[in-house]
């Protein structure tokens, strides 16, 4: 039996009941429950110490005697085995009869006695007496005795043991009448794995003459047989004792084979001499012992049954079969304890190996490549602080965090290289020129101006453009990106420059920065009456960061005070040293109200482009390139003006820009004139889109409408998990607090806006406005187009604000937004944007609160009144005491009580609301009493702080 005996069992086992047990432990200072309750092996050794029950156990050894008696018939005789004869019958009726049988058996003259015998398994008492009364005929009778008779349903046990078949072999084995069962692989008792031998063998008989199995030990030992070998095994709980103890020195030798030691561990390990079935065990040899210890043929002891055979066989005598766990058990518990575990959820182990999860990835994604659980890893992320659902987007952060606690090395697959693979699934590739060197043709140079505010970038490319678009602009800042292509003469030879123009403020940076991704060279506007500011800077550190060659325009030459070469001076510090300076960047000095020198700066784009760069680009291929700027007109929907970089872009091509998809219907030119061929560089402005496309955006002309759809779509499902994905989250540690303090308040916006631009630079500067921890800025949604009946339903259900940029709502829905109770903001220009939700932001800030000191009162007197209490004779010293105010109570400075109130004024006997500076009054508060003369009684105010 594997387990913790139980305290009626061990009443059982001690003959006697389990209140004297729980007496007998109390005294002993062992607190165990109930009957029901387990007790410890070194408990139960107390126990049996203790309990005069154990005296029963000499009965017993007469098992190990009868044992012994296997292997030197001589000493059985001098055994007292007649003693517990008249048990015998007793014995005989319990189903742990084979052990009895089998204790019998040894002395039997008969080699083989029970094994032939058919002996019913499941032992019904009678059968079971009747069998082994034949058997056992003249000694073992003895052995049987003791427990059985009290305990009746301790036999209960074997029944099933024996019925099990398990039983019957070893039954079998053991001599006792056998179970009738066939052998087969399981029941073999040498087998590993067949379940419970142990009842069986108890019978271990000591003489049993099952040569090749009766492995010696295996015999008397009895033991394995939890309970049903106990009482049965020749041992009994302390058996062999007397035996045993010289002839394995061990304490408790007869243990040992005593098999019977009630839960085989105690008394047979030591007896075994070898726990582990050293069988043979030096000790066990003492053969002198006449105990079953001392079994000469050493099995010494098999302290267990199966003790002998253990050993011959290297494996652990241990408890039943039953409990042995197939090797594919074993090796998945050992995985198991080399897996990582976090929060007491089992990993798969990463071993450092790579997983490639696409930004966004799901828990399910993540599991669905390492063939793990998704539940478990929710689980550990759970531990881990974080709530996420197996289908929800995860964020970067989280996956890596996850895949370091199981040992994965997480690669995030960034979205140019996702998107690579999705190209790759249609057998596509953006950025390669198709073909060889003999296909390439020069294409014009591509021009970004940037430059710090006002420096004069929209009037350079307005005079290199004769145009003036200045004025169409709301609030004086560009905030469309444009771009147009420029002739102009070099060396004799009309050469084109296309310009984009790209905003100078800095909401439009990450605008920018993609501009500089297209862009081939940048002119640098630097007002010559200004210098290097903080954004001409910035400009410079983007083309690096592209390494974009740089043409510096020294603007505003015209200007008094204008100083081109502090300019220069000023950019060495930055890397552009000016040619006439020895270095390799062109300063050309402009003015671009004037017009002056603006041949000369395209002149210098020119030079610097043919110095350093290799323009060219094979038009022979289905157009690629990039959307510049897109925006949805009333008219003619979703218009987006394109950069071709390679290809020719052609009216009719089927192509995929971003997420949006759609035919070219139509193609414009930047003089508003058709084109129906765009060769690389040129820009055009395209219809037909279904949607539209995001500023630096990629295109690409494809084959069919089909294949354009579908990497639209996969595109459009990738950025929805992004976006899920980084969305803001508060953590779950976060959380609790937060909540508690009651410190989350989210804004979350919905951003409208007139064209793409618009609307990421707005989100961009939102997002960087930092009012504080305590507020969460959401954008839940954006695109281009009018207010839908759609925004303001998400709005409804997610509580934002609609920020429509240039926008309005659609008709119909200023009525739904106002039944809904959704506020729709609208705006003009990007700062009014910007400051009025920085206003509320901070609107949404929790208030902050201050004490305002409102007067004090010294307390010449104290009037102790039973009814009212203590009332405090004072004298206001400055500011007025009010009645209800808040007060606290000071002595010799210190504070008694903070956390006062002016519970009752009076001005002599009447009741007073306030009491000025210099007058006497009788001040109660409330049930405060601890007050004496020369305390001051402060009050004060608790105001809001107004924010600054
Ligand atoms: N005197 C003089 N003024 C100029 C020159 N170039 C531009 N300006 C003036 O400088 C101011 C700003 O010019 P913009 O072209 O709007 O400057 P910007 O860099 O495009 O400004 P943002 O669009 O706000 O980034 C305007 O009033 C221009 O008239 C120039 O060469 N000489």
């Amino acid at each position: 039996m594997v387990g913790k005996a139980r305290v009626h069992e061990l009443a059982k086992e001690l003959g006697t009941t389990s209140k004297e047990i729980l007496t007998k432990l109390s005294e002993l200072g062992e607190f165990v429950k109930s009957a029901s309750s387990t007790v410890e092996a070194p408990v139960v050794r107390k126990l049996r110490d203790a309990f005069p029950v154990a005296e029963t156990a000499p009965a017993k050894s007469a098992a190990p005697a009868a044992t012994t008696a296997a292997a030197a018939p001589a000493s059985v005789a001098t055994q007292p085995t007649a003693e517990p004869t008249k048990s015998a019958p007793v014995a005989a009726s319990d189903a742990a009869v084979a052990p009895v049988a089998a204790a019998a058996k040894p002395a039997a003259p008969g080699p083989r006695p029970a094994a032939p015998k058919p002996a019913a398994p499941a032992v019904p008492a009678a059968v079971a007496a009747a069998a082994p009364a034949p058997v056992t005929a003249p000694v073992p009778t003895p052995a049987v005795p003791v427990v059985p008779v009290s305990n009746p349903e301790f036999r209960e046990p074997v029944a099933p043991a024996a019925a099990s078949g398990d039983g019957a072999a070893a039954r079998g084995l053991g001599g006792v009448p056998g179970a009738p069962r066939p052998p087969r692989v399981g029941n073999n008792p040498f087998g590993v794995g067949s379940g419970r031998p142990a009842p069986t063998r108890p019978g271990g008989v000591p003489g049993a003459p099952r040569p090749p199995q009766a492995r010696p030990g295996g015999a008397p030992g009895a033991a394995p047989s939890v309970r049903p070998g106990a009482p049965a095994g020749p041992g009994g709980p302390r058996p062999g004792a007397p035996g045993g103890r010289p002839g394995t020195g061990a304490p408790r030798p007869g243990g040992a084979p005593g098999a019977g030691g009630y839960r085989g561990a105690p008394g047979g390990a030591p007896a075994a001499g070898g726990y582990r079935g050293n069988t043979g065990g030096a000790p066990g040899t003492g053969a002198p012992s006449t105990g079953g210890g001392g079994r000469p043929g050493g099995g010494a002891g098999g302290a267990r049954g199966r003790g002998g055979a253990a050993g011959a066989f290297g494996r652990q005598g241990g408890p039943s079969r039953k409990g042995r766990k197939s090797k594919k058990q074993r090796r998945q518990e050992f995985d198991n304890m080399q897996a990582p575990s976090v929060g007491g959820v089992t990993l798969p182990r990463g071993n450092g190996s790579t997983i490639r999860l696409v930004r966004g990835s799901s828990l399910a994604d993540f599991a669905d490549k390492i063939d793990a659980n998704p539940a478990s890893m929710v689980q550990a992320l759970f531990h881990l602080g974080e709530m996420v659902t197996a289908t929800q987007s995860v964020s970067d952060d989280l996956l890596e965090l996850l895949g370091g606690e199981m040992g994965y090395e997480i690669e995030i697959v960034s979205p140019d290289e996702e998107d690579r693979e999705l190209l790759d699934t249609f057998d596509l590739a953006y950025g390669e020129n198709d073909g060889g060197e003999d296909d390439l043709q020069i294409r014009p140079p591509v021009v970004t101006v940037m430059g710090h505010v006002d420096h004069g970038k929209t009037r350079l490319l307005d005079a290199i453009r004769h145009t003036n678009i200045m004025d169409k602009e709301a609030g004086g800042i560009t905030q469309h990106i444009g771009a147009y292509q420029v002739a102009t003469e070099l060396g004799g030879n009309e050469r084109l420059i296309t310009f984009i123009d790209t905003p100078g403020h800095e909401a439009f940076t990450a605008m920018r920065a993609r501009g500089s991704k297209s862009t081939d060279i940048v002119v640098l506007v630097v007002a010559a009456d200004d210098g290097v500011m903080p954004q001409t800077v910035e400009a410079i550190n983007h083309a690096k960061a592209a390494d974009v060659p740089i043409v510096v325009a020294i603007n505003k030459i015209d200007k008094e005070g204008a100083n081109a070469d502090k300019i220069r001076q000023q950019l060495t510090e930055y890397g552009l040293v000016a040619e006439e300076y020895g270095g390799d960047t062109m300063f050309v000095e402009v003015s671009a109200r004037q017009r002056i020198n603006i041949d000369g700066l395209l002149a210098a784009v020119l030079l610097t482009a043919d110095a350093a760069l290799d323009l060219r680009a094979n038009p022979n291929m289905p157009a690629q390139g990039v959307a510049i700027e897109a925006h949805l007109d009333r008219g003619r929907g979703s218009v987006a003006t394109v950069l071709v970089q390679r290809g020719t872009l052609r009216v009719g091509d089927s192509i995929v820009a971003g997420n949006a998809y759609g035919r070219v219907r139509a193609m414009l030119g930047d003089h508003g004139e058709n084109v129906y061929e765009a060769l690389p560089s040129r820009p055009v402005q395209v219809l037909g889109l279904t949607s539209v496309p995001g500023a630096g955006d990629s295109f690409l002309a494809v084959e069919e409408d089909r294949v354009a759809r579908q990497i639209a779509e996969r595109r459009q499902a990738r950025a929805r998990k992004a976006q899920v994905a980084n969305r803001r989250r508060i953590t779950l540690e976060d959380l609790g607090t937060a909540l508690a303090e009651n410190k989350i308040e989210n804004l979350t916006l919905i951003i409208k806006g007139d064209n793409s631009g618009t609307v990421e630079a707005l989100e961009d500067s939102l997002m960087k406005i930092v009012v504080g921890d305590e507020v969460n800025l959401r954008v839940v949604h954006r695109g281009v187009g009018g207010i839908t009946q759609d925004d303001i339903n998400l709005a409804a259900t997610t509580s934002a604000i609609v920020v429509g940029f240039n926008v309005k709502p659609v008709r119909g829905v200023q009525e739904l937004a106002d039944r809904e109770g959704v506020d729709i903001r609208y705006y003009t220009v990007i700062y009014q944007a910007i400051d009025e939700i920085e206003a509320a932001l901070k609107g949404l800030l929790k208030p902050e609160f201050e004490e305002v000191a409102m007067g004090s009162a010294e307390i010449r007197e104290v009037f102790r009144s039973s009814k009212y209490g203590n009332i405090a004779g004072s004298i206001v010293r400055n500011g007025e005491i009010r009645r209800n105010a808040k007060a606290r109570l000071l002595r010799n400075g210190v504070v008694i009580n903070d956390d006062l109130k002016i519970d009752s004024l009076k001005r002599f006997k009447d009741d007073a609301v306030e009491v000025r500076e210099g007058f006497e009054c009788g001040i109660g508060l409330g049930t405060w009493n601890n007050i004496e003369v020369e305390d001051t009684i402060e009050t004060y105010e608790i105001r809001e702080k107004p924010r600054v």
